[in-house]
């Protein structure tokens, strides 16, 4: 991966401090998906994202039914009742204001090295005409342990390392029931996803901060994407909504469902699943006046190794749509970084 036009500034930065909106960070019109009715600033927030209640999904056939249909059709799912307290919840977006909130010359402590992805920074830049996203991120590995880079997590508050590893632990076993819970809504061995994950599989947490900005018909906060994990689990900000699912080509607006986690499924599952289940197409709008925080954690198999269709899948209806790949964070962003789905270069 090749950063060779590094961004000095973050965007909190040039949003703190603007007379005009750099050119870098304008939105481009082949860059865009979906109807261009719907294009705008906003669009209708939808109530008809699947709420799921995760601790019905070992007792009730509905509920594993809904989640099948959830992410059959939107490829996402509100979660409820997920296991995380909401007093605690409240203390992963706290550690996150507490970043977000710290001085530049703190937080650049943590700045992601040049080629890196990892740490605080923005946009990683891999061309000349590469639109930028309005974000500064923090981004980190927080599983497997030994792959963490320390130095990389603040120390600044005090607990965000000891919050984030928990979180991570919760949201890992948030990974197991879901993966298991969707196997068996298709009648499959309830392991035969997470067989796929290897001994060594991997959990990135990514903070996203989202300054105001005054053009935000401009900019967008994340460009249309899918993924690149098995699943997403997004906490979103409490009270800012922004995030939209590209759904039968028509924007439509992820809503705030109190305590809820937002799941997505990412295309290493759509992968797996020969397309059963599907990685939405995604982005992020910003706004004039308030700033947004969001966390996404991505669960995904270890990269070291292909991951495939499950055999059982393939049928006469239905052939194998992928070939078998590894996965890595660098095929991802080399794809994303061109407007491309990483997913299309896995196609039979
Ligand atoms: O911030 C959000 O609402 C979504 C972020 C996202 O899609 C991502 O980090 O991949
Ligand atoms: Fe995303």
């Amino acid at each position: 991966m090749v950063d060779s036009h590094p961004q000095t500034k973050q965007v909190q930065e040039i949003a703190a401090d603007y007379n005009h909106l750099p050119e870098r960070y304008i939105r481009k019109q082949d860059e865009e998906y979906g109807s261009v009715n719907n294009a705008g600033v906003s669009s209708p927030i939808t109530d008809d994202i699947p709420v799921v209640d995760v601790s019905l999904l070992t007792s009730s056939l509905s509920e594993l039914d809904k989640l099948k249909s959830a992410v059959s059709s939107w490829g996402c799912f509100q979660a409820i009742n997920h296991g995380i307290e909401s007093s605690f919840l409240e203390k992963v977006r706290e550690i996150s204001k507490v970043f977000f909130g710290l001085s530049m010359e703190e937080k650049k402590k943590y700045m992601r090295a040049q080629n890196d992805l990892e740490g605080y920074g923005n946009d990683m830049v891999l061309s000349h005409n590469q639109t930028l996203d309005w974000t500064d991120r923090l981004y980190l590995t927080v599983l497997p342990k030994h792959q963490q880079k320390l130095q990389l997590w603040p120390q600044n508050p005090s607990h965000f390392r000891e919050i984030l590893d928990e979180y991570s632990c919760k949201i890992e076993s948030i990974n197991k029931l879901v993966l298991k819970a969707l196997a068996r809504s298709l009648d499959l061995e309830e392991n035969c996803f997470l067989n796929q994950y290897g001994t060594n599989s991997t959990t990135n947490a990514r903070f996203n901060y989202y300054p105001p900005c005054q053009w935000p018909e401009k900019v967008l906060g994340v460009k249309p994407h899918a993924d690149g994990s098995a699943i997403t689990v997004l906490l979103q900000d409490k009270e800012v909504e922004g995030l939209q699912i590209l759904k039968d080509d028509e924007w439509v607006g992820v809503p705030i469902v109190c305590d809820a986690l937002t799941i997505n499924i990412g295309d290493q599952l759509e992968i797996m699943s020969n397309g059963v289940f599907k990685s939405p197409v995604h982005r992020v709008l910003v706004n004039s006046e308030n700033e947004r925080m969001t966390l996404a954690m991505f669960c995904m198999p270890q990269t070291e190794k292909d991951i495939g269709v499950v055999d059982e899948l393939v049928t006469c209806e239905r052939p194998r749509l992928y070939k078998n790949v590894t996965f890595t964070t660098d095929f991802f962003f080399k794809n994303y970084q061109q407007g491309r789905r990483a997913i299309d270069a896995c196609k039979i």
